[in-house]
């Protein structure tokens, strides 16, 4: 079976190097040259575990390869995926340029029947907006009687566990309306779930709408935690116990209780902005989505604001280490990242930030104007420090030396955005401990 994958970042080269992986012959597609040759080389553009080695093996054994030219490679491919991004726009609403302009590439070059499949995560009828487009093109190209499918198959893997996400779904959505597209795609995803077949067929429109559904869920879960976590604090409860409680009822479940420093990276951020917009588009407010929102941007400046209350807002000229800049431990994607709204307050209160993160700190300089110091390490970050703040849990943050960290340090305040330490231990130690809840 060939495949193109239009778009390769996160998941486009993920889902690439799944599918190749697994026996289909897959093209990347992608504008960016420089992303492209690197590819070719064996250099990966983002930090994803396990991602490299895939890569390499199957680029070697000749089932994964890597274009920019798509015009060349189309009329080879039984099905073409679209995952390229869909940012917000300046009002929130998903921007479709993308995706659009790839299918009027698809469109202008196409000659055979090919199956359009939508893997970005878009509004509900974006597909058939496609189909719109396509077949408008097709037409005034002459080519009324070429024939061709559309279906929607949204991405659920999150990042630093791509790879084994993609590998072993929980479940594969595919919103198809031809028994073709269901055919093609129950071959393709057949091998990922062979022993326990979970892919979920629908229609369209609720494959389109599963995904901001699943995204919105998650984000609220978290938001509602932040709250009660918030809460936990006032009243002088242990919100880790409270987690823990209520995690342990099965209608609940463990999974995405974490309070924190608010959720950031690629998709929950925009996603939930654009499934308010869907809801406005169709004359419905999402007025839960809108409160979850409010309490992860609230969420996002609490790091600073334990800080700042600590030394009773006199702040000005001290020294912050912060230890993880990415949005989420083992990615370097710094999308949307809590760490960003800190070190803004930070920097605004002329405040030194001495920053360190074991993946993410090229990726941060170009987020992170001048004026912040990149250390060499954990240690290196709290020289001078009068505070330590974590906004993400790097495993390497877990079991610091204290003692050294304290002969470093000016002051020991430690604010510890994800709940990795405990109170009584850092007391041990000389710190004053401030965690979420
Ligand atoms: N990042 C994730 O974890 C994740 C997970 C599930 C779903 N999604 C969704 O998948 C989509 C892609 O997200 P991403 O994080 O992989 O994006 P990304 O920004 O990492 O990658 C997008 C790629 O598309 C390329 N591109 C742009 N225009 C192009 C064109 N005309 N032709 C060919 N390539 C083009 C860009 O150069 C880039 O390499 C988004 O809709 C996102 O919401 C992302
Ligand atoms: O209990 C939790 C779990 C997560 N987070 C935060 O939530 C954000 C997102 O984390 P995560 O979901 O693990 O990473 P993503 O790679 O953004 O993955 C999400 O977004 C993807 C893009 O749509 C989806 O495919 C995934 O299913 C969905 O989990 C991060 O800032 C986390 O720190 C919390 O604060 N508490």
């Amino acid at each position: 079976m060939k495949i193109a994958i239009i778009g390769t970042g996160y998941v486009g080269l993920v889902s690439g190097a799944c599918f190749a992986e697994m026996g289909v012959d897959v093209t990347c597609v992608d504008i960016d040259s420089k992303k492209i040759e690197d590819l070719k080389q064996g250099i990966i553009p983002i930090y994803e575990p396990g991602l490299k080695n895939i890569v390499i093996r199957n680029t070697e054994a000749n089932r994964l390869h890597f274009t920019t030219d798509l015009a060349s490679v189309i009329n080879d491919m039984e099905i073409v995926f679209i995952a390229v991004g869909t940012p917000s726009d300046e009002k929130g609403t998903a921007d479709l340029s993308y995706v659009m302009t790839v299918a009027e590439n698809i469109a202008d070059n196409m000659t055979k029947p090919l199956l359009i499949v939508t893997k970005s995560t878009v509004p509900v009828g974006t597909s058939f907006r496609i189909k719109e487009l396509v077949r408008n093109r097709l037409d005034s190209r002459g080519m009324q009687n070429l024939k061709f499918d559309v279906a929607s198959n949204p991405e659920f893997l999150k990042e630093g566990a791509a790879v084994n996400d993609f590998m072993s779904p929980d479940r594969v959505v595919v919103g198809v309306e031809s028994e073709r597209a269901e055919e093609l795609m129950t071959r393709l995803y057949r091998p990922f779930v062979i022993n326990n077949f979970r892919v979920i067929f629908m229609d369209i429109l609720s494959s389109e709408m599963t995904k901001y559904a699943a995204n919105a869920m998650l984000a609220t879960r978290i938001s509602f935690m932040n709250d009660v976590a918030n809460l936990c604090e006032l009243v002088g409860a242990d919100v880790n116990m409270v987690r823990r409680g209520i995690g342990s009822d099965t209608r609940i479940g463990r999974s995405f209780l974490y309070p924190g420093c608010g959720y950031g990276g690629s998709c929950f951020p925009k996603d939930v902005r654009a499934f308010i917009k869907v809801g406005e588009a169709f004359g419905y407010e999402m007025k839960l989505l809108k409160a979850v929102e409010v309490v992860n941007n609230n969420q996002k400046n609490i790091l600073f604001r334990k800080f700042s209350q600590y030394f009773n807002e006199d702040i000005k000229n001290k020294t912050v280490a912060v230890w993880g800049l990415s949005f989420k431990p083992e990615t370097d994607d710094m999308r949307e990242a809590p760490s960003l709204t800190l070190i803004d307050s930070l920097l605004k209160a002329s405040v030194t930030v001495r920053a360190y993160d074991p993946a993410a700190m090229n990726e941060a300089r170009k987020y992170l104007n001048n004026g912040i110091y990149y250390a060499t390490d954990i240690y290196d970050a709290v020289q001078g420090a009068h505070a330590l703040i974590i906004p993400t849990e790097w495993k390497e943050f877990r079991l610091p030396d204290w003692n050294r960290l304290k002969k470093s340090m000016d002051d020991y305040l430690v604010v510890d955005g994800r709940n990795i330490y405990n109170k009584e231990e850092l007391a041990s130690h000389g710190f004053t401990y401030s965690g979420i809840g």
